[in-house]
């Protein structure tokens, strides 16, 4: 197909050169193209597909980028980054130095914050419209695009509550982007009253409109769709939520008549004062599988889009992710204890099959990672077993929780922690690098990490089995492909285990980097030790392997500063032992995107780069020695 419209669009000046009875045809272009280019890169498709026209509004009523738009969580901003001059760009996404997935400040001076992490959007578009505001810049906007997923992240909640105290002078626009999706389906109260709103609403407008509508409620955008074409004139406040905080509500509108939507933000522009738009919009819009399953286009891999995703039944190496997903259901059977607990990650974290099995012991607690820590306190305070699947990146959340509710009061929460270590495409937003340096600190925590399949697997039982605060966090992606077993056996507490026994050199793996350890053990005869726990560290065995060795080698993924490698090290230290060690992880740097391996070829953790290394340190110590 070709682009007529969309190549005339090389920035926003152009965009706004157009008369406003294109826009639809520019939409329906930018679609087109969106689809066959993520479908090439992969990536963040049916959240971005359903935010076209809110992108081509925004920058086509408002003076972005002097005007900031933020977009929360960001992955629907790839319409946003067409028309602010990265069409090209499109064709890198989410690779090796190409462009981001994510808006990012860096990047473009149109992407006005980094996001990535969810519910982030109203607190800083708050901050940018006070700044404005006390700079006297009172012509200048600051739009936070948030969805009904987000919106349920106490953050989002906490700046409401923010926001609403300033009356006349803020130019604060809060667009809910209302699609009544999450990655899953929507979980929560929140997602309830957002629907009901828009079914009474426009349910009504459009009974009385026509009685062509042959289903009862139909779905969100649908209603939407059918409602007279609104202007603000015709819109008044009537959200219970955004009135409790004083914040001028107006909506919903159908998010997908562009026309409509630049009449209404056309109008919202002239006003001074925060206020909230609902619109409502369809996750997948214009591309019917994406419409049909969008929490299967959520994130996409590279697909042909003439077929869509086609689900391959050939068999394969399980990932973690299934590893843990059999597991919990393996152990849901064994003890009625046991509730599993997702802050909107349930696909992601392995629960799909949990939910279907035992949806009385589940619960997505919506993007609310804080809560859901807290709530698994409860939850074992009341006798339950809880085990919280949660990405490495997001628990950076929930710390606080993890520290004053749960491990204060000793109490016997799991954590089931995925995607720990680089996870690729998303990059520096959403590394697991941070979870080992951030839990090692915490008294009464134990913290596993394992190094294949069936270590995982007994690591989960003997987590599940502590009457403690535990954690297991194993990488984005397939192990080696080692039988994970179905029992429930478990291993002592704080013991490592010795895999291959040489001399000179003790290599101490945590995780999956035992395995990358492995052949350059085997190349230099050394010891060879699969940590298995950070915390308890086995003591001994690291005392054992400075009295048997002239050097130590540690590798992680996670953080070094911090992180096992400086355990290793602390007790070496405490001991008055004083041997050489070498620390390879992830050093004091934010992680871009590529994919794994890419990054792990980066950052030298591959087999060939740390024997290069070890050789070179051991070559020097010979030296030394043969000097004294
Ligand atoms: C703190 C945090 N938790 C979880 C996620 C993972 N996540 C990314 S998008 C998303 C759903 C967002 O739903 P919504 O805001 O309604 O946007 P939609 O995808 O429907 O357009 C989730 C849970 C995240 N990015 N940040
Ligand atoms: C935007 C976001 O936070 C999620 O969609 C994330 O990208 C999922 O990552 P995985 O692909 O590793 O599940
Ligand atoms: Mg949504």
């Amino acid at each position: 197909m070709d682009y007529p419209l969309l190549d005339e669009v090389t920035g926003v000046e152009a965009l706004r050169k157009l008369p406003v009875e294109e826009l639809p045809e520019l939409a329906r272009e930018l679609r087109h193209f969106m689809v066959r280019s993520v479908a090439k890169t992969g990536g963040h498709l049916s959240s971005s597909l359903g935010a076209v026209e809110l992108a081509i509004a925004l920058h086509y009523v408002f003076n972005t980028p002097y005007d900031r738009i933020v977009w929360d969580v960001g992955h629907q901003a790839y319409a946003h980054k067409i028309l602010t001059g990265r069409r090209e760009g499109m064709a890198k996404l989410r690779m090796l130095n190409g462009l981001s997935g994510f808006p990012k400040r860096s990047e473009s001076p149109f992407d006005a914050f980094g996001t990535a992490h969810s519910s982030t959007s109203i607190s800083a578009a708050l901050g940018m419209a006070v700044a404005a505001h006390l700079e006297g810049e009172d012509d200048r906007w600051a739009i936070a695009v948030i969805g009904d997923g987000a919106l349920t992240g106490g953050m989002a909640i906490e700046a409401l509550n923010d926001a609403g105290v300033w009356k006349k002078g803020l130019r604060l626009l809060v667009i809910v982007n209302d699609n009544d999706c999450s990655i899953s389906p929507p979980a929560g109260a929140l997602s309830k009253h957002l629907a009901k709103i828009v079914s009474t609403r426009a349910f009504n407008s459009a009974r009385e409109m026509s009685k062509r509508m042959m289903k009862p409620i139909p779905r969100l955008w649908e209603v939407a769709k059918l409602a007279e074409r609104q202007t603000i004139g015709f819109l008044s406040p009537q959200s219970a939520l955004f009135s409790a905080f004083d914040i001028n509500y107006y909506g919903p509108v159908d998010g997908h008549d562009v026309e409509s939507l630049v009449s209404v933000l056309k109008n919202l522009r002239e006003m001074d004062r925060p206020l909230v738009l609902h619109v409502a919009t369809m996750k997948g819009k214009g591309y019917a599988p994406a419409e049909a399953d969008p929490t299967l286009y959520h994130g996409v891999s590279p697909f042909d889009p003439a077929k869509g995703i086609v689900k391959s039944n050939a068999p394969s190496k399980p990932t973690y992710t299934q590893v843990f997903s059999r597991w919990i259901c393996d152990m849901a059977a064994h003890d009625k204890r046991l509730y599993a607990i997702t802050p909107a990650m349930r696909e992601g974290s392995g629960l799909v099959e949990f939910n279907r099995l035992y949806p009385d012991r589940y619960r997505d607690v919506a993007i609310a990672e804080q809560h859901s820590v807290t709530y698994a306190a409860g939850l074992a305070c009341g006798g339950m077993k809880p085990v919280l699947a949660i990405y490495s990146t997001f628990l950076q959340r929930g710390l606080d929780q993890l520290i004053h509710d749960v491990a204060l009061q000793n109490l016997p929460v799991m954590l089931a922690i995925d995607r720990g270590g680089i996870v690729g495409a998303d990059g520096a937003t959403h590394q697991g690098v941070f979870d080992i340096v951030e839990l090692r600190s915490v008294p009464n925590m134990t913290v596993m990490t394992p190094s294949d399949e069936r270590e995982t697997r007994l690591m989960l039982n003997t987590a599940y089995f502590m009457d403690a605060p535990a954690s297991v966090r194993y990488p984005r992606g397939k192990g080696p492909g080692v039988e994970a077993g179905t029992d429930f056996e478990t291993i002592p507490i704080g013991v490592s285990k010795t895999l291959r026994k040489g001399s000179k050199v003790a290599f101490l793996g945590f995780g999956a980097m035992t395995g990358v350890l492995k052949p350059v053990a085997e190349a230099l005869d050394g010891t060879l030790i699969d940590m298995r726990f950070v915390k308890p560290i086995d003591r001994d065995a690291i005392l054992e392997a400075a009295r048997t060795h002239e050097l130590i080698v540690t590798a992680e993924e996670g953080a070094l500063m911090g992180g096992a490698g400086d355990a290793v090290m602390e007790v070496l230290a405490d001991a008055g032992v004083v041997l050489p060690v070498m620390r390879f992880g992830i050093p004091d740097e934010f992680i871009e995107q590529g994919t794994q391996k890419e990054i792990y070829e980066l950052l030298g953790l591959t087999p060939q780069a740390i024997e290069a290394r070890v050789r070179e340190r051991l070559a020097s110590l010979d030296s030394e020695a043969a000097e004294a």
